[in-house]
């Protein structure tokens, strides 16, 4: 991303923001509450038109394209919230996850590769969406998300809502996707503590600008990252 600049109506949340994503990386996204996160998340995969500036993926630009034609490209997001379909099985949201896939066989390798990584979703793949617990629902929401084979997979705060020992686990899933499938992985997280023994970089976001992009590793002094916000 170079120069990008978003936001809703005349307000602008973005302001030239600069920032890249490195084949195979988890790149960690922090930054305060209202600092533009999920307005870039959004950006990023087409639900908001870019105000100026530029996307960029594997050399061609990909500003203001649907949602419809990133997934197909292999991007694929993970809103705030779970974003599952909450009245049908998990099976079934599993199934509408590989929309995108025009290869159909895919679909047993797919699953089976989702059920691998979440048992829980093989164990209770028959129930309704809307009563698993909220961590199986951000496990659900992760394996929609798989399903059509994502090279990008862009997450929005996956936390939100899990009590510690789930947050651990979905972090560990998130890094099992991307050593076992190669997945990039953009991800924006308000736990930092949990997130970035993850996380392979971090970018600190301030009002709509990048103010920090590296190591995590100096992220993990608590001032130095105070200093950030
Ligand atoms: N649909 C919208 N219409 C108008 N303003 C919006 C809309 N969505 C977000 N905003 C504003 O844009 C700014 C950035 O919001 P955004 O959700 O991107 O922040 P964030 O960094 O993700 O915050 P948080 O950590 O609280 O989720 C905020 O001032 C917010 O009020």
């Amino acid at each position: 991303m170079q120069g990008l600049a978003a936001g809703y109506g005349k307000k602008r949340v973005l302001h030239g923001l600069d920032m890249d994503l490195n084949q195979g990386e988890i790149l960690l996204v922090l930054g305060h509450n209202g600092a533009g996160k999920t307005t870039l998340l959004q950006t990023m995969f087409g639900l908001l038109r870019p105000m100026a500036g530029s996307i960029a993926f594997e050399g061609r630009e990909i500003g203001g394209r649907t949602p419809a034609a990133n997934v197909r490209d292999g991007i694929a997001f993970v809103p705030q919230g779970h974003g599952i379909f909450r009245s049908l099985t998990v099976r079934t949201n599993l199934e509408l996850g590989a929309f995108a896939e025009r290869d159909a066989a895919r679909m047993p390798e797919r699953l089976e590769a989702v059920f691998e990584l979440f048992p829980i979703l093989k164990e209770r793949a028959q129930q309704i969406g809307g009563t698993m617990s909220g961590g199986q629902q951000q496990m659900l929401a992760i394996g929609m998300a798989l399903m059509h084979g994502p090279r990008v997979l862009i997450l929005d705060e996956p936390s939100i809502g899990l009590a510690p020992n789930l947050v651990e686990r979905v972090m560990q899933s998130i890094r099992t996707v991307n050593e076992r499938f190669g997945t990039t992985i953009l991800m924006v997280e308000q736990n930092v503590k949990l997130s970035l023994p993850i996380a392979s970089r971090a970018v600190v976001v301030k009002t709509g600008a990048v103010v920090y992009e590296g190591d995590p590793a100096p992220l993990t002094d608590h001032v130095r990252l105070m200093q950030l916000f």
